[in-house]
């Protein structure tokens, strides 16, 4: 497949908060966005969400991975299938295919994103790219974050001068520091990218578990409780917080943090959960090289007004959701595998020592053929 000026990409991703599959849709040379298409999100079923919660933490050869890798591949087939003749104008010329983190373990130099790229392919008939994420780590990388080299782009595509940081609110949180007076992301200074703490996957299980509701909506729970002051200040004394970026997490590396909210009420246990989030966020801007003139803040956890709210009185910043800039919050991550397969295909690194902690700038990716 040659690539030599911009092209409609298809970018999907399943993340880690379980919720379901967004789709999006983006024309890319790989280097600037020309223009964002068509997006599209199934949300998983619960018997669906249950067949991948019961896979999370495990590698290929887990007992529930199977079932688990089956469920990813359907839905992402079904949505795929529709967008690729969505809009005629906008008919992909290949598929960035994320799949779904069972396992991600930068220690060991191991993760696992279930989905098999080549069934894809075939079935869509398209040029499929999977496995970011396994090049970088084999390069002794985090494997994650990836989406910095297109939050560099849309830093450039939004035309800001001044340093931002994207915050993406996802199951884990993670943020991505752009200096836009660079030329390209992989450039010493450019992008300074890693996870922050745990966003909604904490919160998400607290009020499925007390309250049989997926999430905490606009943080209506928590903004009735009180943070537990004496929790917060131990989950920041551990050693993720004073690690130098990059750095990268797991979906459930702060799973003892349930254990911890367990004796509080209902709306005091999801206060101090959400205020680890925001407390972590806070944290993380004490690494920023410069300081941000902002916050652009994507994933689902921008809606939480109270997560927002406490953002910005912990960081003292701007704190906007990225929508008021014109961006998709709820797309970034599918445009950025979008990008990213754009960049694989033509050979252009996907990540660098500034977003992975990678020994070198790399491109990760393995491209199907029908
Ligand atoms: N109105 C809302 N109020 C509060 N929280 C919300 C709202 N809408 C969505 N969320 C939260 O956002 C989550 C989904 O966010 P998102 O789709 O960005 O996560 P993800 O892509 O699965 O995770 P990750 O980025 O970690 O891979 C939901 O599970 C929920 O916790
Ligand atoms: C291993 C893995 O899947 N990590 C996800 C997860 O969800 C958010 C955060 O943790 C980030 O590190 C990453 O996803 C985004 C899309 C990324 O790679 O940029």
């Amino acid at each position: 497949m040659k690539i030599t000026g911009p092209v409609w990409a298809l970018g999907a991703m399943s993340g880690t908060s379980l919720d379901g599959v967004d789709a999006a849709l983006l024309r890319t040379d790989g280097h600037t966005i020309t223009a964002f298409g068509e997006s599209a999100y199934r949300a998983y079923t619960a018997q669906e969400r249950a067949s991948i919660a019961a896979a999370l933490g495990q590698w290929p050869d887990g007992p529930q991975v199977a079932a688990a890798a089956e469920t990813v591949e359907t839905v992402h087939a079904t949505l795929l299938s529709r967008m690729m003749t969505a809009d005629p104008d906008q008919t992909p010329t290949l598929v960035g295919f994320h799949g779904q983190t069972l396992a991600h373990d930068p220690a060991n130099h191991r993760t696992h994103q279930t989905g098999d790229g080549a069934l894809l392919a075939e079935f869509l008939q398209c040029p499929v790219v999977c496995d970011f994420r396994s090049a970088d780590m084999q390069l002794g990388g985090q494997g994650a974050p990836l989406a910095p080299f297109f939050h560099f782009a849309c830093a450039k595509y939004l035309s800001f001068s001044q340093p931002v940081v994207f915050l993406n609110l996802g199951g884990v949180g993670n943020v991505t520091y752009v200096d836009p007076s660079h030329d390209k992301p992989a450039a010493k200074g450019a992008v300074l990218a890693f996870d922050t703490g745990p966003a909604n996957a904490p919160i998400n299980d607290l009020m499925q578990t007390r309250r049989s509701k997926p999430y905490d909506r606009d943080g209506a729970l928590a903004a009735k409780g009180k943070a537990d002051v004496q929790i917060v200040e131990k989950f920041l004394t551990q050693t993720y917080f004073h690690k130098m970026p990059p750095k990268s997490l797991d979906r459930d590396t702060f799973a003892q943090l349930s254990d911890a909210v367990a004796n509080l009420s209902d709306a005091d246990a999801a206060a101090t959960l959400s205020e680890c989030c925001a407390a972590s966020v806070a944290r993380a801007m004490e690494h920023m090289p410069k300081p941000p003139a902002r916050i652009l803040v994507c994933g689902g956890g921008r809606r939480n007004r109270h997560i927002m709210a406490r953002l910005r009185a912990l960081t003292g910043l701007e704190v906007d959701d990225i929508d008021d800039h014109g961006l998709d919050g709820d797309m970034l991550e599918a445009q950025a595998f979008a990008y990213l397969a754009v960049r694989v295909a033509r050979g252009l690194p996907t990540s660098c020592p500034g977003t992975t902690g990678v020994a070198a700038n790399v491109g990760g990716g393995t491209v199907s053929h029908p």
